[in-house]
């Protein structure tokens, strides 16, 4: 399914939630949202599932308006999948029947019902579970229910608020995998909420950062990654260099990878302009695993510098940095 959300505005009370809001997406899209807590991400997703009005605007499904000021196609006749936060199983009911009930709706008995729900629950390793009730669950396991009976119908669109939130890291990072997996052999389009900018790189074809109710900017994650239109976006989206030289008020942006720290008098040939290496001394290290993380004091700037390196340098080092033109960025603003 395509979707589209023109100028889409929502209020709460006196409270402006969501204002002028505009994405498009063609079918089989996986689009992340991403933004800090309270900036709409779960008001949106609500208002394109049909659970809350909007004010302003239209949403369109396949090309059907769905709402818009005073007219609002209810949820159940959508005809999407949803994951929300508090996953919402049917107390009443066990796994098997949580699965199986979209399933059922649709028309599917039998041992086929059997296989799809059996299917669908090995994806997220809960197929020894079919018995038990929501309450003899752990969070994340209901979580995972809640995704199995969200897939479990193959929608042409869904809408996932956190899904993966009560997981630990290795099950998490599966899920991500499974997830996009399935997402892209059944060519669904995917509205994904997120607070976690790896998770949204990693799955997204495409990035909304959201403040305060508005996009600050959508694209692919390299584009949000590497060209971010503002500070907002360059820190929303992973460390960041904010550089501004003492005494001015321009200021650009580098990634710390993209910062070279210059190890040997050879390397200093292979850079054509001299001017652009400067000299600084550092103040911190942070071991990361495969690199360390520095942070570098050099006169001429506002703030350290941050960079990646292999090796270990002391405290108190002097060194000597390169930030490569074309990996600069200027920045609108703050
Ligand atoms: N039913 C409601 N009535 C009044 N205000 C609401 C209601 N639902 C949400 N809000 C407010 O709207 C704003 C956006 O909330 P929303 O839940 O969409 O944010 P979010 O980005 O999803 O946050 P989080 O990441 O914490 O879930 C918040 O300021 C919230 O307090």
């Amino acid at each position: 399914m395509s979707l589209q959300i023109k100028s889409v505005c929502k209020k709460f009370g006196e409270k402006q939630v969501l204002t002028g809001i505009n994405i498009s997406m063609e079918k089989g899209t996986f689009l992340a949202l991403l933004g800090p807590s309270g900036c709409g991400k779960t008001t949106l997703l609500q208002a394109i599932a049909g659970l809350t009005s909007i004010d302003g605007g239209k949403i369109i499904i396949d090309g059907t308006v769905v709402s818009e000021e005073g007219r609002e196609v209810p949820a159940e006749k959508r005809n999407i999948g949803m994951v929300f936060q508090d996953f919402a199983l049917w107390p009443h009911m066990n796994v098997f029947e949580n699965v199986a009930f979209g399933l059922t709706l649709r028309g599917i008995r039998g041992n086929e019902l059997k296989y799809r729900v059996v299917e669908t629950l090995a994806i997220f390793h809960m197929e020894d579970y079919v018995s038990r009730y929501p309450h003899e669950l752990s969070g994340g396991q209901k979580q995972r229910i809640a995704m199995a009976r969200a897939i479990a119908p193959k929608p042409q669109l869904i809408l996932m608020d956190e899904p993966l939130s009560s997981l630990d890291a290795g099950l998490r990072d599966e899920m991500r995998y499974e997830l996009v997996r399935i997402f892209k052999q059944l060519n669904m389009t995917v509205v994904y909420v997120t607070h976690d900018q790896m998770e949204a790189m990693s799955m997204a074809d495409q990035i909304v950062i959201l403040k305060n109710g508005r996009c600050e900017q959508i694209g692919v994650p390299e584009s949000l990654y590497y060209e971010p239109v503002s500070e907002y976006v360059a820190r929303f989206m992973g460390s960041a260099n904010i550089l501004r030289k003492k005494g001015e008020f321009t200021r650009s942006f580098i990634r710390p990878d993209d910062v070279q720290l210059i190890d040997s008098d050879n390397a200093v040939y292979f850079i054509s302009n001299q001017n652009q290496i400067i000299t600084g001394k550092i103040l911190q290290c942070s071991f990361q695993g495969h690199k360390y993380r520095y942070f570098v004091d050099v006169s001429d700037f506002e703030n350290p510098i941050e960079v990646t390196y292999p090796e270990k340098i002391s405290i108190g080092e002097q060194v000597r940095l390169f930030l490569p033109p074309n990996k600069c960025r200027q920045l609108q603003s703050v």
